[in-house]
């Protein structure tokens, strides 16, 4: 029971709001209860009324015990421990990246590769394939399914293939795979020239955003899915100009959207140009994104455990997403002679390049008010989850012993007790936003009205 799994918020401040423009607001208006109330060093768990959205905060994922442990002596925690399963649900990758940027190329290296795993493969073609028996193959996206949504991103469209898609893998396919990889982007031909016949015109085509939202919008699938990372193939040679395009007021740069969305870029083709274009390339990439960490790369031949297994959604992992870095750093040394708007002296940084999508990253030592920070967060997320695509956090919270992690998508949010803080080590706050016109100064600013 969901509800069974609910924790009492400190400040459920945040009340359902309506999105209009949210293809999902159909299906779900949401709710942001942000952060716990530490009751000393015990959780206070117990059950609250179930609600719809229920789903979208911390703890409606079945944990692992380990987060409990500090709140296992209270009886209503023990009956709580005893409700946890384990989280065993299937891992899910999604792969995207600009049309002829190496996604394929990418997913041949992931069946072909020497890993032991099995791998479902969901795409948005047209056509089955079984390869040695140990791909699931699924197919997508038949003319009658293809409808315009509210706000004209097509690729909200293929939602109700992924999930048909999905609920049939896990339900006729479990146990016969140990990842799904689902290539987004309607990147056939077939798909394309279908929906150009069709004069569809649009926006989004590859934006992960929908893809993302659907793995906690749809009980079908997050029972049974958990979303493991983004991997966003960058064409090295082309992305630039992708980047640059200026698209129509409303319409979304696609180039820039999947870059914000990534847990890891791959800097693709990178045989095709020199290295100034890729690390100049590279560095704008994490203007848009700080938080993904980025490899260069040639025909998509990557280690495999860079791109499956990488928990980019679970807020365990926020350490080293909020840490990322380039892992070819020897590639990094680079001249920083653009233009960056650094503010060392409260270790943020706001970026300049790409005005529209940007990463801001604060860095601060203190301990927060709770019922600030809730304030704070709840009321940052209400008016602006449109425009913040993802977040992550590592917190540290007054009165409480333990670590708080964080992770967002728009107003997707989940968080969580981490470890406990160690005797000597400072405490820290970590915080990454990822989003449109974000103002770091503001944004620290807010941030550091919470610190006690
Ligand atoms: N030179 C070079 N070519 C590459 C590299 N990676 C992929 N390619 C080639 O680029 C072309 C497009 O690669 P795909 O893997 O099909 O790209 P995709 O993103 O799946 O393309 P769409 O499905 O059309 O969006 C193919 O001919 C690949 O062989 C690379 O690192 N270097």
């Amino acid at each position: 029971m969901a509800s069974s799994l609910a924790t009492e918020m400190a400040t459920t401040f945040l009340s359902f709001t309506s999105r209009p423009q949210n293809p999902f607001a159909k299906i779900r208006t949401t709710v942001l209860p942000v952060l716990f109330k530490p009751r000393a060093r015990n959780l206070s768990c117990k059950t609250t009324p179930s609600s719809s959205h229920s789903k979208f905060i911390a703890f409606r994922v079945p944990r692992p015990y380990r987060r409990f442990t500090v709140s296992a002596s209270a009886s209503e925690d023990s009956d709580l421990l005893t409700k946890i399963p384990p989280d065993n649900r299937s891992p899910a990758s999604i792969i995207t990246g600009f049309l002829g940027s190496g996604k394929t190329t990418l997913l041949n290296h992931i069946l072909t590769a020497d890993h032991g795993k099995r791998i479902a493969v969901i795409e948005n073609e047209y056509g089955e394939v079984d390869i040695d028996g140990s791909l699931v193959a699924a197919k997508t996206t038949g003319a009658e399914d293809i409808i315009m949504l509210n706000n004209g991103c097509l690729c909200c469209t293929v939602r109700g293939d992924l999930v048909r898609m999905i609920s049939e893998l896990v339900s006729k396919k479990k146990g016969k795979f140990d990842h799904i990889v689902i290539e987004t982007a309607v990147g056939s031909f077939e798909l394309f020239r279908l929906l150009v016949n069709l004069k569809i015109y649009f926006s989004g085509l590859a934006n992960p955003a929908p893809i993302i939202q659907t793995f906690y919008a749809e009980d079908a699938i997050f029972n049974e899915v958990k979303l493991d990372g983004v991997v966003t193939l960058v064409d090295a040679k082309h992305a630039g100009f992708h980047l640059d395009e200026v698209k129509p007021k409303g319409v979304v740069n696609e180039a820039v959207e999947q870059i914000a969305y990534a847990d890891r870029i791959i800097v693709n083709k990178t045989d095709l140009v020199g290295g100034p274009q890729v690390a100049s390339l590279v560095e704008r990439i994490k203007n848009i994104n700080r938080m993904a960490h980025m490899k260069r790369m040639e025909f998509g031949k990557v280690d495999l455990d860079y791109v499956l297994g990488i928990g980019g959604f679970d807020p365990e992992r926020i350490e080293s997403a909020v840490d990322a870095k380039e892992d070819d750093a020897a590639h990094d040394r680079h001249d920083h002679d653009h233009n960056h708007e650094h503010h060392h002296d409260h270790h943020s940084h706001d970026h300049t390049h790409d005005p529209g999508v940007s990463s801001v990253s604060i860095v601060c030592e203190g301990n927060l008010d709770l019922d600030k920070a809730n304030m704070w967060l709840g009321t940052l997320l209400m008016e602006r989850s449109e425009d913040i695509y993802r977040m992550k956090g590592l917190l540290s919270v007054r009165g409480m012993d333990e670590r708080f992690v964080f992770q967002g998508v728009h107003d997707i949010f989940q968080g969580s007790p981490d470890r406990m803080w160690g005797p000597d080590e400072p405490r820290v706050n970590k915080i990454v936003f990822i989003g449109k016109n974000l103002n770091g100064q503001e944004l620290e600013k807010g941030f550091k009205a919470c610190l006690l």
